[in-house]
């Protein structure tokens, strides 16, 4: 499903005297089946906007279209639970919220707060482990004996285990060590390959928007000031660096590319958009980041 925000507005205590705005006139599209990245400083309204991408907040003002769904600020809470179940938020340190005694039990919680049977929500954790590289023998074990890196995938097949159309990712591998940083976004892209699931990614790491994201959206001060494929928002690269947005890594990378190809990113190049995003993927997998 297709997710839009039209001229969204939100203030956080909206009425009170603590009132705080938050987001201006958010427009932005997240395409079904693509792969974005949001990406902006430290309050810049990231988490704000993905709150909105299922309904956990409502727009002070203007729309949200989720599929054929629109929230406003008048939207009734009773007709949420099909958004909550095909949006699934994956927020940061989400293995803080573990707390069952067994990872089958954890796993099943969502899907039975959703009305899921025991006997179903069982059946749907045995099924999803697998999907974050857990095998069944962990089914009974406490969520508390693994270590950071398998508890983390554990909260993931949580939300999983819901089967969201769309994942939104908000810094997934914030305190992981390179090697499971690399793990879990290689396990992102097979969910997004093979299971064809949307994917929203809030990050920090610009390596990561060039190797995975097909679209990229940048927020400043509560408003989206840029969008883009990755290689038109790194065509701006002195802009980038200008924001500082965190490129040095992938600055470094795309003129590793401009000499050793010729292909200018400063330029339109005549190969198009989509066969350029293959030879960067391409090249920075040589350069051995997993794409
Ligand atoms: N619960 C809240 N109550 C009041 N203001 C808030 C609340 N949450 C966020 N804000 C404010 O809203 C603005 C946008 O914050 P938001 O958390 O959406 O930014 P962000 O880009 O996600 O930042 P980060 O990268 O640190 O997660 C900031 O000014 C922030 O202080």
């Amino acid at each position: 499903m297709d997710i839009t925000l039209k001229e969204v507005g939100y203030s956080y205590g909206a009425g009170t005297p603590f009132e705080s705005r938050a987001l201006y006139d958010v427009n932005l599209a997240i395409p079904e089946g693509g792969y974005t990245a949001l990406i902006g400083h430290t309050g810049s309204g990231k988490s704000t906007v993905i709150q909105h991408l299922n309904a956990l907040l409502k727009p002070t003002k203007g729309t949200v279209t989720i599929g054929d769904r629109v929230i406003n600020n008048k939207t009734n809470n009773k007709n949420l639970k099909y958004i909550r179940q095909k949006v699934g938020i994956v927020f940061q340190f989400p293995e803080s919220q573990l707390f069952e005694e067994t990872i089958a039990k954890d796993i099943a919680f969502g899907p039975m707060n959703f009305g899921a049977s025991e006997e179903e929500g069982l059946a749907l954790a045995k099924e999803t482990l697998p999907l974050v590289g857990l095998d069944e023998s962990f089914l009974e074990r406490s969520p508390f004996d693994l270590s950071g890196g398998q508890m983390r995938r554990v909260a993931i097949a949580g939300v999983l285990a819901m089967k969201p159309e769309v994942l939104v990712l908000d810094e997934p591998t914030a305190g992981l060590d390179p090697a499971g940083r690399r793990e879990i976004m290689t396990m992102f892209k097979r969910l997004h390959d093979e299971k064809g699931i949307t994917i929203v990614l809030v990050t920090h790491q610009m390596d990561d928007v060039a190797t995975y994201a097909d679209h990229v959206i940048i927020m400043e001060k509560g408003t989206v000031v840029k969008t883009g494929t990755p290689e038109e928002i790194f065509k701006h690269a002195e802009w980038l660096q200008e924001k500082q947005l965190g490129l040095p890594a992938s600055l470094q990378f795309l003129q590793t590319f401009t000499q050793e190809t010729g292909i200018d990113f400063a330029e339109q190049h005549p190969l198009g958009t989509s066969k350029l995003a293959a030879a960067i993927i391409a090249k920075l997998k040589e350069g051995g980041q997993d794409a």
